[in-house]
């Protein structure tokens, strides 16, 4: 995927690797400074990419604008969100998995969405395998501070493992995925370019999720690698229907949700402040799982759109 921007990826590795070096010569600075930077960057990239959901819906449903079945469109949405909180609040350790494989095919999916894929399951793996990597390396080497939000995420203590296995299986899926990019290079999928820049990036990204502490390192790829790259994707599909979309656009379009995500985040925490309640983050994790979901669907019905234009673009092509 970094292939496909460049410059930017080339920067956000450049900074990556600065904030390793950072943790290795002053040690625990970073852990002092996390919190704050991590929430800066989410509130100003990784909120905004989900902010033009409605635009995409909209898109997306073009042949349905105007008739009943859009009002039955919303309502399913907001069903959908509501059946998720329901198991939230029912079964929350089934609903934390649910949560964490569908995110898990989400972020492989915005890494791996360039490739032609020969079949629905070679697809999902791949998406899987990346996905796994991104969220399961930081959580299983960082265990220690990982299972104390688990458990306050499901009100139930996480599950141990030892520091072996933690170990072992963070470094298979490293393997697993170079593995992968051997396997689409062979098969003539990805360019050797594209094969190097892939094999960089798990690099990159296996340095920086390892010695950075955890809700950094996670948020450093949340956002930089993640939120920017989607962001990207979506001005590419605006730009399809609207030729001269461009960034100013974009941000133009975000703003209002984003403003009033941060507007609500805001009001919730100066609450707790007056109230002198502790922040909860397994309520805060529960309240931004249950609106990411329809923006996960939402964003694999734009890459499926995105894939059928490719091929389609690529059929005439040919003829
Ligand atoms: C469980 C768990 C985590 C998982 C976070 C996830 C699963 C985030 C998903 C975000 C998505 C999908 C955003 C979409 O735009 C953290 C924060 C690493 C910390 C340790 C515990």
């Amino acid at each position: 995927m970094t292939s496909r921007y460049p410059v930017l990826y080339r920067s956000i590795q450049g900074i990556a690797l600065l904030a390793v070096l950072l943790s290795l010569l002053v040690p625990g600075w970073l852990s002092s400074v996390q919190l704050i930077v991590a929430l800066v960057m989410i509130l100003l990239i990784g909120i905004p990419h989900g902010a033009t959901d409605y635009l995409i819906f909209q898109q997306l449903s073009r042949p349905l604008w105007g008739s009943r079945e859009m009002t039955r469109f919303y309502i399913n949405y907001i069903l959908l969100m509501a059946a998720f909180a329901a198991l939230w609040w029912i079964l929350p350790e089934l609903a934390l998995l649910v949560f964490l494989g569908i995110s898990i095919y989400h972020f492989g999916q915005s890494n791996w969405n360039y490739v032609g894929f020969q079949s629905k399951l070679e697809a999902v793996g791949t998406h899987v395998l990346w996905g796994s990597f991104v969220l399961f390396v930081p959580i299983l080497w960082h265990y220690e501070t990982a299972a104390p939000i688990i458990g306050s995420i499901t009100g139930a203590p996480a599950p141990q493992i030892s520091g072996a296995w933690r170990e072992a299986v963070s470094i298979t899926l490293l393997v697993l995925n170079l593995w992968l990019c051997v396997y689409y290079f062979v098969q003539d999928k990805v360019t050797r370019k594209e094969f190097m820049d892939e094999v960089v990036n798990l690099f990159a990204l296996a340095l920086l999720l390892i010695n950075l502490p955890l809700l950094l390192g996670f948020a450093i790829y949340f956002v930089c690698w993640h939120s920017l790259s989607s962001m990207m994707d979506q001005i590419r599909f605006f730009r399809r229907q609207v030729q001269s979309y461009n960034v100013a656009q974009y941000i133009k379009n975000a703003l209002p949700l984003s403003l009033a995500a941060i507007g609500t985040l805001g009001v919730f925490a100066f609450a707790q402040v007056k109230m002198d309640i502790p922040l909860n983050i397994g309520i805060v994790f529960v309240f931004i799982s249950v609106v990411t979901l329809p923006h996960m669907i939402l964003i694999d019905q734009l890459y499926q759109e995105d894939n059928a234009v490719s091929a389609y673009n690529s059929m005439n092509k040919e003829f």
